[in-house]
């Protein structure tokens, strides 16, 4: 008890944040596994955690050995088998820290409002109108905007395209009779990078039946690089908006709009 007041009596405010950070970091990186297979993979490292606790507690010793060498290259083990999400983490981190140094002042206090909308339309409008064509035939789209073509590898597997974005050139990929609509079509700054790109796809368990491959590798694509992934379902001509690890299914295409303008521009 006196050990326990003792604790208690040198508990100063940074402790307490000290517990809020930890906590807040284990709530992010919760986010980052659930509804993922490496959930299960953190339950299971747990169990055995805990079973090792027991058969050292019991002292049997032959099992704490066995236990023992497997706990010593634990962190080892955890940093290679969690090696994605730790990926995903260090992602999330670092775009949320460039979000406070991109050009959003500049552009808030510097820049005339009105040309910049219209500079900001120009640039979506090919995309938006091509979407609106794209939906109301139907044809199955899977469109990643990134921002860095230097950082990115994912779409070396595609076809190099580098041409600047139209709409008639969107709707000539994904056209199904096209050799290139397979896969998916990569933006950057302008242009159209490559065609027939193959994503990594995620392995989210929650997603409802209707999200097929197409959907998966949207996601999959935004959990591990600082893209947004557009779909426009083949079977129902909606819209989807992955971004960051997180899918939003039947966008109008104001919304599209709308997030577009704020994620990418
Ligand atoms: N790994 C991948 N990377 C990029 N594109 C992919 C990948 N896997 C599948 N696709 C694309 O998704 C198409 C198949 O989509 P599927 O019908 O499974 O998806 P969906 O999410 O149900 O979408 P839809 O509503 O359009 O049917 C393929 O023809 C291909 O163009």
């Amino acid at each position: 008890m006196e050990s326990f007041d003792l604790m208690f009596s040198n508990f100063g405010i940074f402790d307490l944040i000290d517990i809020l950070l930890v906590a807040i970091l284990i709530y992010l990186f919760y986010n980052l596994l659930r509804g993922t297979i490496a959930i299960n993979i953190l339950i299971g490292y747990l169990l055995i955690y805990l079973f090792y606790l027991l058969v050292k507690s019991l002292n049997m010793r032959l099992l704490t050995l066995l236990f023992n060498g497997f706990f010593q290259v634990g962190v080892i083990a955890l940093i290679i088998v969690f090696q994605p999400e730790i990926r995903k983490f260090l992602l999330m981190i670092g775009k949320n820290f460039k979000l406070y140094r991109n050009e959003y002042w500049y552009r808030f206090f510097v820049r005339n409002k009105t040309i910049q909308r219209e500079a900001e339309l120009a640039q979506l409008k090919p995309i938006l109108d091509a979407c609106k064509s794209m939906q109301e035939n139907s044809t199955g789209a899977l469109i990643i905007f990134a921002k860095n073509p230097e950082e990115e590898h994912f779409y070396k597997n595609g076809e190099e395209i580098d041409a600047t974005v139209s709409k008639r050139l969107l709707e000539s990929i994904f056209n199904k009779y096209s050799p290139l609509h397979d896969g998916a079509v990569i933006i950057c700054e302008g242009k159209v990078m490559a065609a027939a790109c193959i994503l990594p796809l995620t392995d989210n368990q929650e997603l409802p039946p209707y999200m097929g491959l197409r959907h998966r590798a949207a996601l999959g694509i935004s959990e591990v690089a600082d893209v947004v992934a557009l779909v426009i379902s083949e079977e129902t001509g909606n819209l989807a908006y992955a971004r960051q690890g997180k899918i939003k299914s039947n966008i109008s295409l104001h919304d599209l709009e709308k997030n577009l303008r704020k994620d990418l521009l």
